[in-house]
């Protein structure tokens, strides 16, 4: 059975979520007659299954795996093989893995004759239920994490449960982080799911976790299908990135997102009560949660100078003022701006070990 999740927008779109989805791809790259599939090794045979159902001629384009492959380096050398395959407009380019590869094949394909189509083919939980869906693409800089990047939606995304079933078990868990997220922004039955059924939400094959990806993709299409630019709304998105995407920097972009946005979720659960936004008990299930699948809730205590200096470049922030998203209250996000720093360090203190 394949589930279909419109995204609407000026150019609408749908994520399909099944079992057996390359015979999906033809129908999204129609009038392609080459398609770069771009890929990381541990990827490269579900890659080239995907090439040879394609239906255009395929040019294969192996990247380095996970972060290392998001780099302005790895984007201007795709680029140099799209030039020496006389690749077109009416060619498409191909993401075949996690999020690291989806988000720089959207960011190649956007760059390329100032934007052709692309498909992310999603093979990680955290890729379909976040990476793939809502057209932010881009690449990390030593400056911090995805600065340089472009909203460029695909003509379509392909969210493969099959392929969970090779994905490494840390990274399935990695990818709950988001789907947590999901849960405390918008949709609360995502944390009924997890604490009614751990085990169930880690299985690749039970019905409990597709219904998790479904509902998470559902919370996602719903927000950038009204603000694809991040005017308004989409910052909901970003709950516990701010200070996630600090610990990535620091981390120099070895720690896994999920993990790192699962220590940024319990802070950001921490500055809503600290704030006197959130109640406490909300406050307290952002940990239980992260904790029951396994996610990591705590960072350094000496790291806590070098995180807010990183935190002066988030995109939320407005000249010196740094906003943070919070919750007003369970599913129901706000924005905490300018808050001073003492607020924010008794908020650390609460993820601090
Ligand atoms: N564009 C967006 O809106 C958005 C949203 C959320 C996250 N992201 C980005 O996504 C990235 C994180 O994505 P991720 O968690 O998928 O990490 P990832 O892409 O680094 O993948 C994690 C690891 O799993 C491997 N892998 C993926 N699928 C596999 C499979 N089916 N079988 C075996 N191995 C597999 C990858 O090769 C990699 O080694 C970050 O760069 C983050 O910034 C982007
Ligand atoms: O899609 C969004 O918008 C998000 O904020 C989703 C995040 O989970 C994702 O990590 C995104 O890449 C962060 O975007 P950024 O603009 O803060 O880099
Ligand atoms: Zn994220």
């Amino acid at each position: 059975m394949v589930t279909r999740i419109n995204v609407a927008g000026d150019r609408p779109y749908d994520v399909l979520v099944g079992s057996d989805l390359a015979g999906e791809l033809p129908g999204l790259i129609e009038g392609a007659a080459q398609a770069a599939i771009l890929y990381s090794a541990p990827l490269r045979e579900r890659a080239e299954q995907i090439a040879a159902k394609c239906g255009a001629r395929a040019l294969p384009i192996e990247v380095p795996d996970a972060e290392r492959g998001k780099s302005i380096e790895v984007a201007a050398r795709c680029w140099d093989e799209l030039g020496a395959a006389n690749f077109t407009r009416t060619d498409v380019v191909v993401g075949v893995g996690g999020g690291a590869v989806t988000d720089l094949a959207g960011f190649v394909a956007a760059g390329w004759l100032r934007g052709v189509r692309w498909v992310p083919v999603s093979t990680s939980l955290l890729g379909m239920v976040d990476a793939a869906v809502g057209g932010k693409t881009g690449v990390n800089i030593a400056a911090g994490k995805n600065l340089v990047g472009a909203f460029h939606p695909p003509a379509g995304v392909l969210c493969d449960l099959d392929a969970l079933a090779m994905l490494p078990a840390d990274d399935l868990v990695a990818g709950l982080a988001e789907v947590i997220k999901c849960g405390f922004i918008a949709d609360p039955r995502i944390l009924e799911l997890i604490e009614g059924d751990p085990a169930g939400a880690v299985d690749p094959a039970g019905a409990v976790l597709r219904e998790l990806v479904e509902r998470a993709v559902r919370v996602k299409a719903e927000v950038v299908g009204v603000d694809l630019k991040e005017s308004g709304l989409r910052e909901i998105l970003n709950y516990g990135h701010t200070l996630g995407h600090a610990i990535e920097k620091r981390e120099k972009y070895t720690w896994k997102h999920g993990h790192a946005i699962s220590v940024g979720l319990v802070f950001a659960g921490a500055l809503s009560r600290l704030s006197g936004r959130l109640d406490d008990r909300t406050a307290a299930r952002h940990r239980e949660l992260l904790e029951l699948v396994g996610l990591p809730t705590a960072y350094p205590q000496e790291a806590w100078t070098d995180l807010l200096s990183a935190m002066r470049v988030d995109k939320k922030a407005r000249a010196a003022t740094l906003r943070f998203v919070v919750l007003d209250g369970l599913a129901k996000p706000g924005i905490l701006s300018g808050p001073d720093e003492e607020l924010l360090r008794r908020a650390y203190a609460e993820v601090a070990r």
